[in-house]
Formats: C-alpha cells, sequence, structure tokens
C-alpha cells in the first residue's frame, strides 16, 4: 500500500525539538474502565507538567471521539481502529517534542502493545487505573453502566465487553489513592524517566 513512497530526510527532527523545549518527548498512557479516573488524573498530572514549564498534550475521547474518530463506534474493530489512530496522532505530537497525556479505555492488550511500538516502547510510559468495576459502577459519572445493566447499552466495557489488563505496566494507581497520591506517583516516575534520558 506506501510503495513509492519516500521519507523525506528533514534536517530538524526530534532531537533537535527536544533541546529547543529543554525536555524530551514521550507519551504516557492511561488505560482504564470508563469511570475509573483517566482523564482526571491526566488532567491533574498535566497541570503539574506544565506548571514546570514542560510542552504537553492532552488527548481523550472529547478531542477523539468528537473529531478525527467520529466514524467509529465501539465494536471491537473499531476500537482497536480508534487505538491506533490515536497512536500514530501521539507519536507525531512525540515527534513535535510535546510529552503527551492519552486517557482511553483501550481495552485490548494488542492495541495498547501497538502504540507503544508506534512511539518506540522506550517513548511509552503505561498508566494503568485500576479502579474496580463496582467502584465505576457506584461513581456512574455518566450513567453508563446504569444503561449498560438495563441493556441499552450493547458492549460496555466490564459489562458486556472485556478489558484486558495490563500484566506489566510501568506505573499502577486506584481508587485508594487520593487523585494527589496518583499526581505524586507518576510524577516521580516521569521526573526519573527524564533524568534517564541523555542529554541532548
Ligand atoms: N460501550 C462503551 N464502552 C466503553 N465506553 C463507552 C461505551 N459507550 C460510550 N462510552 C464512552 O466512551 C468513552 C470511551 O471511549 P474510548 O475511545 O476511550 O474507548 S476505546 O478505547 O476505544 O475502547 C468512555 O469515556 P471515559 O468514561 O472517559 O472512559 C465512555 O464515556
Ligand atoms: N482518587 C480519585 N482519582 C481520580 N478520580 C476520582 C478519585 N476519587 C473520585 N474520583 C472521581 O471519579 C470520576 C472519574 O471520572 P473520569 O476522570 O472522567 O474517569 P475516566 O476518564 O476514566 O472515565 C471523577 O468524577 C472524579 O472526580
Amino acid at each position: 500500500m506506501q510503495k513509492n513512497i519516500k521519507e523525506h530526510d528533514f534536517k530538524i527532527g526530534k532531537t533537535e525539538r527536544n533541546a529547543a523545549k529543554g525536555h524530551p518527548s514521550f507519551l504516557i498512557w492511561f488505560t482504564g474502565l470508563s469511570g475509573s479516573g483517566k482523564s482526571t488524573i491526566a488532567n491533574a498530572v498535566e497541570q503539574e507538567l506544565h506548571q514546570r514549564g514542560m510542552h504537553t498534550y492532552i488527548l481523550d475521547g472529547d478531542n477523539i471521539r468528537h473529531g478525527l474518530n467520529s466514524d467509529l463506534d465501539f465494536s471491537p474493530d473499531s476500537r482497536t481502529e480508534n487505538i491506533r489512530r490515536i497512536g500514530e496522532v501521539a507519536n507525531l505530537m512525540v515527534d513535535a517534542g510535546l510529552i503527551v497525556l492519552a486517557a482511553f479505555v483501550s481495552p485490548y492488550r494488542k492495541d495498547r502493545d501497538l502504540v507503544a511500538k508506534t512511539v518506540g516502547n522506550g517513548n511509552y510510559v503505561e498508566v494503568y487505573v485500576s479502579t474496580s468495576l463496582e467502584e465505576c459502577e457506584r461513581r456512574d459519572v455518566k450513567g453508563l453502566y446504569e444503561k449498560a445493566r438495563r441493556g441499552e447499552i450493547k458492549n460496555m466495557t466490564g459489562i458486556s465487553a472485556p478489558y484486558e489488563a495490563p500484566e506489566n505496566p510501568d506505573i499502577e494507581v486506584d481508587h485508594t489513592y487520593s487523585l494527589e497520591d496518583s499526581v505524586n506517583k507518576i510524577i516521580t516516575t516521569i521526573e526519573n524517566r527524564i533524568k534517564s534520558y541523555p542529554h541532548e
């Protein structure tokens, strides 16, 4: 499909852009059930990074499922395509020099693995928000679980569609963590990650 396409050798690359911004760029991927806290935690982590002068961007359902992926539903194939496209977008943003925070249910392990491969494993930090289904249902932020239990929503993750938990996430937080504790745990890991990058 991609025959006859040759990449141009541009002179300004990720290395130059990271040097200009003063920090490395990578992807922080939040996965977990609906209502587990992905967006809330990603938002708080972004605020913390922003305060430290870092260049960030959040990808989540609001800016992706209403726009780029508005043609996709919640069937298994659509979810896979949703995550594949998001991985490609995140890769461009990481290449552009941003610390990207992505908050998606992303229920399939193979799809998350593809994202990690797309951005490069060294540029992928997986955060598993492992809040239990029971707690997510208790919160029922959007009323989706109640509808799913009534059979009004098909393919609801955790009820009538699968969620494959990460086997080896870089970070795991759940509802026993306060928001502040979750943010601190993630920021500590990110800071260590940044220190381990070669100074460019
Ligand atoms: N069937 C079903 N299953 C799960 N979630 C559903 C469903 N229908 C709608 N929603 C709402 O859509 C949000 C999940 O979208 P994602 O793009 O993150 O899903 S996925 O990664 O493609 O599985 C999810 O948002 P969050 O609550 O922010 O996770 C839900 O609000
Ligand atoms: N410790 C916590 N960490 C994150 N969110 C929490 C916590 N305790 C309660 N919440 C609430 O749970 C809900 C999580 O919703 P949201 O962040 O939209 O989840 P998701 O993006 O995974 O669907 C929010 O209303 C948030 O205020």
